[in-house]
């Protein structure tokens, strides 16, 4: 399977201090991979709130400036609840490869949400690649992602 997203974009990520950790890591994932990446911090391991990091990263992703949005917390919970808040933006909330690979299909997800305290490293890795690489079926999951918009 190949690049989903416009590569012609940056791919955003954002994440909070227990994801830092991870965020690194997936940045230099994606320079190796040959992906322009907009990194909107945080930049370090330092207490700070989810929705600070979440909302800039699902705002470049809501007015096209970015291809597509990762963001990493603790449980993921918090930054998919923030991206949602946005207009256009499906953020998934994902644990394993086969949960990305049908956030992607069926729910065609542009933001893709990993619990840094969850999961392995090298899962959000293989996550991050699945979810890159997938993709949307179309058919009957538009018409369901076209009832999410009232
Ligand atoms: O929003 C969250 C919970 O769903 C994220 O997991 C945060 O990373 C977490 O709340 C941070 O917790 P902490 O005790 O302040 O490190």
């Amino acid at each position: 399977m190949s690049f989903q997203f416009d590569r012609s974009k940056p791919i955003a990520i954002g994440a909070d201090h227990a994801g830092f950790e991870y965020k690194t890591a997936v940045v230099a994932h994606l320079n190796k991979s040959g992906f322009q990446v907009s990194d909107f911090g945080t930049y370090s391991a330092d207490s700070v709130d989810y929705p600070d990091f979440a909302h800039p990263t699902a705002t470049s992703v809501e007015n096209d400036e970015a291809a597509c949005g990762i963001l990493i917390c603790g449980s993921a919970n918090g930054v998919a609840i923030t991206a949602n808040k946005h207009k256009g933006v499906r953020a998934g909330l994902c644990w394993q490869k086969d949960v990305a690979e049908l956030t992607r299909k069926h729910n065609n997800a542009n933001v893709l949400c990993l619990p840094a305290r969850f999961i392995s490293l090298q899962t959000a890795i293989d996550i991050v690649d699945t979810f890159l690489n997938t993709p949307f079926d179309g058919g009957r999951h538009q018409e369901r992602i076209n009832k999410i918009l009232r």
